[in-house]
C-alpha cells in the first residue's frame, strides 16, 4: 500500500494537507504495486492532483497580485517549492522536511499591522513524506484452518424446561425470547441438577442467561422464603464494571416476579459508603468486580457468605488470570471459610482446562459444557450439542476457539506512518458515507484512546456544519465519537456505555475494558488498531459484533512486521482473517476522497504513549 507524492501540509490549526507533486496536466504517477486497502493509492493520487492544482492556482494568484502592485510577495508565498515542477518538488521537499532553514520559510515581517506574536503562531510549512518511501508490504501467509463452529439457536422453547411458570413468562414477555440457544439448552438442566460446570460457547451465544436462569429458578424455590437480610445466596464475579451493570440488569429483569429476592451490584468507582449501606440491608444475588468485593470483605463487617449456594465466574479465564489472582484468592478463602458446599460455574468463550488448574478452584466433579457444529466434529455426526464430564476433550480442541459464523474477519498490513490516516479514512468511509454504522475501535492503552478521540473530534468533526474559510466541509453528519477506558470517572464510563448501547450509530474508541462480555447491540464493525495481547482477547474483541446470529465484520490492522500474528490466531483454530482487497479509485465515493484530505492533516504536539496496562 503506497500513496504516492509528498503531502505538503498547511499546518495551521486543522489546516488542510496539500499534496505537491505535479503540474496540472502532467500524467498521474504510475499505479502503486499494491493497492491501498483503506482508500489507498488512488485516494492519494486524487489528493495529489487536487492539491497541486490548488497550490498552483494560489501561487499564480499571489504572483499576479504582487506583480500588479509591484510589491514583493511575502517570503512564505514565494516559496520556491510552490513553483517547482514535479520532478524537483520531491527533492526540494525532502530538504525542507529535514528542517534546513530556508529563506522562503522565514516569518514575514509585519506589514499590515499584524503583531509579531501572531506571526509566530503561524506555523511554517513543512513537507511530509507520508505517502512516499513506504516499506514493501509482505505477502500475508494464511495457513489453512478448519474453523470450529457452533450452532447458535435450537428449536426448543424455554417452556420445555422445568422452570417456574412466572419465570418462563418473564423470559417470554420481558426479555422477549422464546427459543433457547444451544448453550442454554445444554447448561440449564445440568446446572439445575446441582453440578459444577465449565461452560464454553462462542461470544454472543447467550451464556448470561445460561447461568442466570438456573440461579433464579433455584433461589425462588428455596423453601424457607429468602429474606433480604440473609445476605448473598449467589455471588457473580465479572471482570469489568460495565459487565457488572449489564449482568445486574439481566438478573433484575428475571427477578421481576420474585420480588423477595434482592439483586445488587458492587463495583469500583462507586461510593463505598452507599454500597456498605446496601450490603447492610442485604443483597441476595451479589454481582461484583473482584477488586471491589475484596474491599468490602476487608472493610465491611456485616458481609457474610454462610448461605452462598452459587459462585459464578463469568469471563472466568480473564478473572482467573494473573491480574485478578490475588483478589480471587481472598474471595475464595472468605467464601470457603463460611460455606461448606456450593455450586461453582465458570463461563467464557475462551475457557481452557489450564484456566481451572491455574485457579486452583475447588470444582467438584465438574461437567464441561460446549457446543460444536456437526461439520467440524466427526465424533458427533448428528451435530448435537456436546455435553461431557471432565476431563473434557483433547487439549487441541480445548485450545480451539469458535467464532460466530456470521462474522467476517479482515486483516490489513499498513506501514506505521500510514496507520492513522488509514484508520481515519476507514472510519469516514464506514460511518460517514454508509448508513447506520456502529463501530468499535480497540486501542492498547487509555492514552491512545484519548489521543485519537481528541484528534478525531478536531479533524473529523465540525460543530458548525458550514466549513470555515480554508477548511473542508464538515464530516459531522451521522458521525459521533465516544470513548471508554479505565482512566475515566465511573459516572462518565457508565453514561458512555449507556449512550453507545442505545445508539444506532457511532464510533466507540476504547481499550480492552470493552472487550469482555459487553452486549452492545447493532455493532457492525470491530477495528483493532493495535493487535490484541492474545488470541483469546482477539476472540473477545471481535465478539462484540455478530452476536446472537447477527451479521458483523472485523478488521485487524497490523504493521508489516506483525504479519506473523495471523499464525498465532491459526494455532487456536481461528479462521484466518481475509486480507482486505485493494480498493479501486472508481469505487471510492467522491465525497470520501475529499474528506480524506482532512485525515491527512498532521497534528502538532506530542505523540501518544504506547501500551499501558
Ligand atoms: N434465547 C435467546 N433468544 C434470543 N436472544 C437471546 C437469547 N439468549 C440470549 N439472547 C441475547 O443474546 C445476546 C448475547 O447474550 P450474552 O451476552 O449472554 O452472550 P454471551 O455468550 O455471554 O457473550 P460473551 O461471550 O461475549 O459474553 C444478548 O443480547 C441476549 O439478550
Amino acid at each position: 500500500m503506497e500513496l504516492r507524492g509528498k503531502i505538503r501540509p498547511q499546518a495551521a490549526s486543522g489546516g488542510v494537507a496539500e499534496q505537491h507533486v505535479s503540474q496540472p496536466g502532467t500524467p498521474p504517477p504510475p499505479p502503486s504495486p499494491r493497492g491501498n486497502v483503506l482508500g489507498g493509492s488512488e485516494c492519494g493520487r486524487e489528493l495529489a492532483r487536487a492539491a497541486s492544482w490548488r497550490t498552483l492556482k494560489q501561487a499564480e494568484a499571489t504572483k499576479r497580485k504582487y506583480q500588479a502592485s509591484s510589491e514583493a510577495p511575502p517570503a512564505k508565498r514565494r516559496s520556491k517549492t510552490s513553483f517547482l515542477p514535479a520532478k524537483k518538488t520531491a527533492k526540494e521537499a525532502q530538504r525542507t522536511f529535514k528542517g534546513k532553514p530556508q529563506k522562503t520559510f522565514s516569518p514575514k515581517k509585519s506589514s499590515a499591522g499584524t503583531s509579531d506574536r501572531n506571526q509566530e503562531q503561524k506555523p511554517c510549512v513543512k513537507t511530509s513524506s507520508l505517502f512516499k518511501n513506504n516499506p514493501e508490504i509482505p505477502e500475508l501467509h494464511r495457513p489453512v484452518v478448519k474453523q470450529v463452529q457452533e450452532k447458535v439457536f435450537t428449536s426448543d422453547a424455554f417452556h420445555e424446561l422445568d422452570l417456574h411458570p412466572h419465570l418462563i413468562s418473564t423470559i417470554n414477555t420481558v426479555l422477549k425470547m422464546s427459543s433457547m440457544t444451544s448453550i442454554q439448552k445444554q447448561s440449564i438442566p445440568v446446572l439445575l441438577e446441582g453440578r459444577d460446570a465449565l461452560v464454553r460457547s462462542q461470544t454472543g451465544s447467550g451464556k448470561t442467561l445460561a447461568y442466570c436462569i438456573p440461579v433464579v429458578q433455584s433461589l425462588q424455590a428455596v423453601k424457607a422464603k429468602i429474606q433480604r437480610s440473609d445476605g448473598p445466596y449467589a455471588l457473580v464475579l465479572v471482570p469489568t464494571r460495565e459487565l457488572a451493570l449489564q449482568s445486574f440488569d439481566t438478573v433484575q429483569k428475571l427477578l421481576k416476579p420474585f420480588t423477595w429476592i434482592v439483586p445488587g451490584v458492587l463495583m469500583g468507582g462507586e461510593k463505598r459508603k452507599s454500597e456498605k449501606a446496601r450490603l447492610r440491608k442485604g443483597i441476595n444475588i451479589l454481582i461484583s468486580t473482584p477488586g471491589r468485593l475484596v474491599d468490602h470483605i476487608k472493610s465491611t463487617g456485616n458481609l457474610h457468605f454462610s448461605r452462598v449456594r452459587w459462585l459464578i465466574l463469568d469471563e472466568a479465564d480473564r478473572i482467573l488470570d494473573l491480574g485478578f489472582e490475588k483478589d480471587i484468592t481472598v474471595i475464595l478463602n472468605a467464601v470457603n471459610a463460611e460455606c461448606q458446599s456450593r455450586q461453582t460455574v465458570l463461563l467464557s468463550a475462551t475457557l481452557t482446562e489450564g484456566v481451572t488448574r491455574l485457579a486452583g478452584i475447588s470444582l467438584h466433579n465438574p461437567v464441561s459444557i460446549s457446543v460444536l457444529d456437526e461439520s467440524h466434529d466427526q465424533s458427533n455426526p448428528k451435530g448435537k450439542a456436546v455435553l461431557e464430564v471432565s476431563p473434557p476433550r483433547t487439549s487441541d480442541e480445548l485450545d480451539s476457539f469458535a467464532i460466530p459464523e456470521s462474522l467476517d474477519q479482515h486483516v490489513t498490513l499498513v506501514p506505521s506512518k500510514l496507520r492513522l490516516v488509514s484508520l481515519a479514512a476507514f472510519i469516514l468511509q464506514k460511518c460517514k458515507f454508509e448508513k447506520d454504522q456502529k463501530m468499535i475501535v480497540f486501542f492498547s492503552s487509555c492514552e491512545l484512546v484519548e489521543f485519537h478521540y481528541n484528534l478525531f473530534l478536531q479533524t473529523l468533526l465540525s460543530s458548525s456544519g458550514a466549513p470555515a474559510p480554508g477548511q473542508l466541509p464538515s464530516a459531522s453528519t451521522r458521525l459521533k465519537f465516544l470513548r471508554l477506558h479505565g482512566n475515566m470517572e465511573q459516572e462518565e464510563r457508565t453514561a458512555v456505555f449507556q449512550e453507545f448501547s442505545h445508539s444506532k450509530t457511532g464510533v466507540l474508541l476504547c481499550t480492552d475494558v470493552a472487550a469482555r462480555g459487553l452486549d452492545l447491540p447493532q455493532v457492525k464493525w470491530i477495528v483493532q488498531y493495535n493487535a490484541p495481547s492474545s488470541p483469546a482477547e482477539y476472540i473477545h474483541r471481535i465478539g462484540r459484533t455478530a452476536r446472537i446470529g447477527c451479521h458483523g465484520s472485523s478488521l485487524l490492522i497490523l504493521a508489516p512486521s506483525e504479519a506473523e500474528y495471523v499464525n498465532s490466531l491459526a494455532s487456536h483454530k481461528i479462521k484466518n482473517p481475509v486480507p482486505l482487497a485493494p480498493r479501486k479509485f472508481e469505487s471510492e465515493p467522491r465525497s470520501c476522497r475529499r474528506y480524506l484530505k482532512i485525515t491527512c492533516t498532521p497534528m502538532r504536539g506530542g505523540s501518544p504513549g504506547q501500551r499501558k496496562a
